[in-house]
């Protein structure tokens, strides 16, 4: 058994802090506003993100990250990509100097577009890097939190520590694939966010399987681009943090980022879905990073360009079609 620390109290965070207390682990749950952990440790269940689901009595909740951290073991990390950055900056200061780290966020810094693990790098020093994985795939925190079968993958650099993640997460019903892909495993959990608002908008539009089909297809193909542009396998992205997220978010019920484009497919402004949301869709901050970054590297990214524009340039979803479909024909 072992300390944890999950640093972040959304559905994903309350998930895995789940699913580590149940394995036995004395967990600590920071949340960023006191109160819900205030509520958190009341109530027994997180009613504000994860509404329902009974934690268990090896979990606690606290709204101090010196707390929170104190004797870790391992700390994850699982806030939204906006608030990464500053929140390892402050938790840096906690985190006991042996402690494994592995990030749960999916995104692409906006401005720096750096990856989750660049961030990381640049906050907690190059040092630091042995101790750090990511781990991402196909994985609703709803469905995890009910024990459904589910898997994902663990990516680092060090084999002997990302392996000591894999088996800390792992379970019967949560089962993880350990990688030294780090930006493949990351560039693929960003991105296919923006591709799930683009399938979101497709069904919103009232199309049907063939385009959704096509979307995860192409998708995949410049997803593919961009990570190899980084310097990623791309058999990586025909993997749990590709392929597999990419069929989870561009059809499942449950996604954020699938809604957010349902929503716009049937015509309602950005700011108004968003602001019902309730949760972060990680899809609409990305898609300018990605928008950028794909400039940057000079890599063809029909699809999420579109997804920006609609997001970033009020550009009507109609348009974006007829825009993708009459593009140059090209060989696939
Ligand atoms: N929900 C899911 O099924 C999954 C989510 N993820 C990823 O996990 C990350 C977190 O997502 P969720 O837990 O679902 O989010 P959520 O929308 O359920 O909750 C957001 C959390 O972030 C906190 N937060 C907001 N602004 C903050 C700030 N400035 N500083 C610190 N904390 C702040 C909120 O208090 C809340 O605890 C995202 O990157 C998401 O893509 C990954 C896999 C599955
Ligand atoms: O990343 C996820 C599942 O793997 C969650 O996707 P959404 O943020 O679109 O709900």
């Amino acid at each position: 058994m072992a300390n944890v620390a999950v640093i972040g109290a959304g559905a994903w965070g309350t998930a895995l802090a789940k699913l580590l207390a149940d394995k036995g682990n004395p967990t600590a749950l920071w949340a960023h506003h006191g109160e819900l952990a205030e509520r958190i440790g009341r109530e027994r269940q997180n009613d504000r993100y994860l509404p329902g689901v009974e934690l268990p009595a090896s979990l606690r909740a606290t709204g101090d990250l010196e707390d929170a951290l104190r004797g870790a073991e391992l700390a994850v990390v699982v806030v939204p990509s906006h608030a990464l950055r500053e929140v390892v900056r402050e938790a840096g200061r906690h985190i006991p100097r042996d402690a494994l780290v592995c990030s749960a966020t999916k995104g692409i810094e906006n401005d720096s577009l750096m990856l989750m693990s660049e961030v990381l790098v640049d906050e907690l020093g190059r040092e630091a890097e042995p101790r750090l994985s990511y781990l991402s795939g196909p994985s609703f925190a709803r469905e995890v939190a009910a024990g459904q079968p589910t898997t994902v993958v663990v990516a680092g650099r060090s084999e002997r520590e990302t392996h000591a993640v894999q088996r800390m997460f792992a379970t019967d019903r949560f089962r993880v694939y350990s990688s030294d892909d780090v930006v493949g495993v990351e560039v693929g959990g960003a991105l296919k966010n923006v591709i799930a608002i683009a399938a979101g908008i497709c069904d919103g539009l009232g199309f049907g399987h063939n385009a959704r089909a096509g979307l995860i297809t192409r998708g995949l193909a410049e997803i593919g681009r961009v990570a190899a542009a980084k310097g990623a396998n791309p058999l990586t992205l025909a993997g749990l943090s590709g392929m597999g997220d990419l069929v989870l978010t561009c059809t499942g019920e449950l996604s954020r980022n699938r809604t957010v484009g349902i929503e716009m497919g049937r015509g309602r402004k950005l700011d108004e879905i968003l602001a019902g949301l309730g949760h972060v869709a990680e899809g609409v901050k990305t898609a300018k990073s990605a928008h950028d970054l794909a400039d940057k590297l000079g890599v063809s990214a029909p699809i999420t360009i579109e997804v920006y524009r609609m997001l970033y340039e009020g550009k009507p979803p109609q348009q974006a079609v007829v825009d993708l479909m009459t593009r140059a024909l090209t060989r696939e």
